[in-house]
């Protein structure tokens, strides 16, 4: 398997050296975030297995995978041919399963992109006993590995959506993460052709600790009337330079995972009159308007 995988990195490779920190990677939850680092690693040359709850979530994540590759090839490759090849390659790279357990006794790396849920992220480290490097939004890596008992072998990469697309992985250690972790993790991000920063285990990391009070002071803004949702994302494209307004991007990034990050954040510094609830935020959750994944959040969408 390990002669593939140099073939096929000698194949696809862009001109940067690759470290081939891993072989097999193991990706936990098959949603937005973990379809996408599935996707990269294989397309990356990693063997991946990609695991959710059951085989209707995991066929789903398959063909958002699939349909990403293509838009991937299309630029990638003038000739078409190799396009579809790349594919089929990196889709042959990726296989599904309904539980861990059987993945991680043969894994190099155990990645966790589960729903934000402190206690559920801890129940599932305890199940794997294992060595897990995870993808938060904003939970502190140390509070994870309090469920992990090797916790010299775990750190925390924090990828960005749409992972395809998105250059950065921020890559935490926690005071127990060894040297020799810490370098791999790093020499991982570079094999997945991304820019790695580093932080401490502080609350959002970089991105999150300056996008969170940013897109809070958003929904605030409409909430009191101050703009309307279409005049506050102008806004921020045409004076700010950014791709996405920050309604845009919740949708994007999916209302119920935001409500997940601000609950947590309002928990953890109920003090903090930043990170009060949003009552529009839970409105729009329990009325099931989840972003793009539902079809509708602050725009509506085709299904
Ligand atoms: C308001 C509520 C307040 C609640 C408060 C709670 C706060 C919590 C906030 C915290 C959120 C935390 C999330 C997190 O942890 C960290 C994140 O990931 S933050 C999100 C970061 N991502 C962004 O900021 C994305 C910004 N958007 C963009 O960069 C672009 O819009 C995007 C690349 C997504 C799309 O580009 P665009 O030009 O807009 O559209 P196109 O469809 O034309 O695409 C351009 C280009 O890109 C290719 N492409 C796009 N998506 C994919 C994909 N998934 N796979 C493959 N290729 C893709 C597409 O093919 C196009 O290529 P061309 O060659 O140009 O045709
Ligand atoms: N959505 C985003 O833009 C970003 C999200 N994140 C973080 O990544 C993680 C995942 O987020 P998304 O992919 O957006 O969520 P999502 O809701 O799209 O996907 C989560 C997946 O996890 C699965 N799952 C839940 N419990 C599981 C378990 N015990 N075992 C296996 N699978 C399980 C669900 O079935 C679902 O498919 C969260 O911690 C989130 O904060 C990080 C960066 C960006």
């Amino acid at each position: 398997m390990a002669n593939l995988c140099k073939s096929f990195v000698r194949s696809f490779a862009t001109s940067a050296q690759r470290a081939n920190a891993f072989n097999h990677v193991t990706v936990i939850g098959g949603g937005l975030m973990g379809s996408g680092i599935a996707q990269v690693a294989a397309s990356t040359g990693h063997t991946v297995s990609l695991v959710d709850q059951d085989n209707t979530i995991l066929g789903k994540s398959m063909n958002g995978i699939h349909k990403s590759l293509e838009r991937v090839a299309k630029k990638k490759f003038e000739n078409p041919a190799a396009g579809e090849a790349f594919v089929k390659d990196t889709m042959g790279r990726i296989s599904t399963a309904t539980s861990p357990i059987t993945c991680v006794s043969h894994t190099d790396l155990v990645i966790e992109a589960i729903v934000e849920n402190l206690e559920t992220k801890k129940k599932l480290f305890r199940e794997l006993e294992a060595v897990a490097p995870d993808n938060t939004s904003s939970i502190p890596i140390t509070d994870i590995a309090v469920a992990a008992k090797r916790k010299d072998r775990f750190g925390g990469l924090h990828f960005f959506n749409p992972v395809p697309m998105m250059k950065l992985l921020e890559v935490i250690r926690i005071p127990a993460t060894s040297d020799a972790t810490f370098d791999k993790l790093l020499a991982f991000g570079k094999d997945m052709e991304k820019v790695t920063v580093s932080c401490k285990d502080t609350p959002g990391f970089i991105v999150n600790r300056l996008l969170v009070p940013y897109m809070l002071e958003a929904v605030r803004m409409v909430e009191r009337g101050d703009a309307s949702i279409q005049d506050v994302d102008t806004a921020m494209k045409l004076g700010a330079g950014y791709p996405m307004g920050p309604f845009e991007l919740s949708d994007y990034v999916g209302l119920d995972t935001m409500k997940f990050i601000l609950d947590g954040w309002s928990k953890n510094y109920p003090d903090n009159p930043l990170f009060k609830p949003s009552s529009l935020l839970d409105k729009m959750v329990a009325q099931g308007k989840l972003g793009r994944k539902s079809g509708e959040g602050f725009y509506p969408y085709k299904k």
